[in-house]
């Protein structure tokens, strides 16, 4: 049965429990099989698409090869041994950074 959503979380989750897994029974254990010169292939493919669909103003292609972007982008972080916490963390260290989030800052 298909759910209503699925956070990047825990997509994440059902990734991480596909390292070494069985190739012939997961496409995610096939791609962690590959390595990771694969898995970013395949991101890069995924992002490409992304962008044409944007820009082709293909609103449906967009939802579906950002979905497929986002889960070629999680397996990649697995594949290179990069956590989710850890980009999190480096998004949070960014925060702040630009010069109009401070101005928006001050006048708040
Ligand atoms: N979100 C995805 C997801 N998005 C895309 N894909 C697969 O990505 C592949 C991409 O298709 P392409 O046409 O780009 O490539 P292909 O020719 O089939 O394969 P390649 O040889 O190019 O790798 C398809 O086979 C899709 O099934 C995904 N496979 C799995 N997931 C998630 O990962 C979970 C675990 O999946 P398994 O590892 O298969 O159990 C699933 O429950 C999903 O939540």
């Amino acid at each position: 049965m298909s759910r209503q959503s699925l956070t990047i979380e825990e997509l994440n989750a059902v990734v991480v429990s596909r390292r070494g897994g069985d190739p012939a029974a997961s496409y995610t254990a096939r791609l962690f099989e590959r390595g990771v010169a694969q898995c970013a292939k395949k991101l890069g493919e995924e992002g490409v698409e992304l962008a044409i669909a944007a820009v082709a103003g293909d609103r449906d292609a967009v939802r579906g090869e950002a979905a497929d972007l986002l889960y070629h982008l999680v397996v990649l972080l697995a594949a290179s041994g990069v956590t989710l916490e850890e980009v999190y963390a480096e998004l949070g260290r960014r925060e702040g950074m630009s010069g109009l989030t401070e101005k928006a800052n001050r006048h708040t």
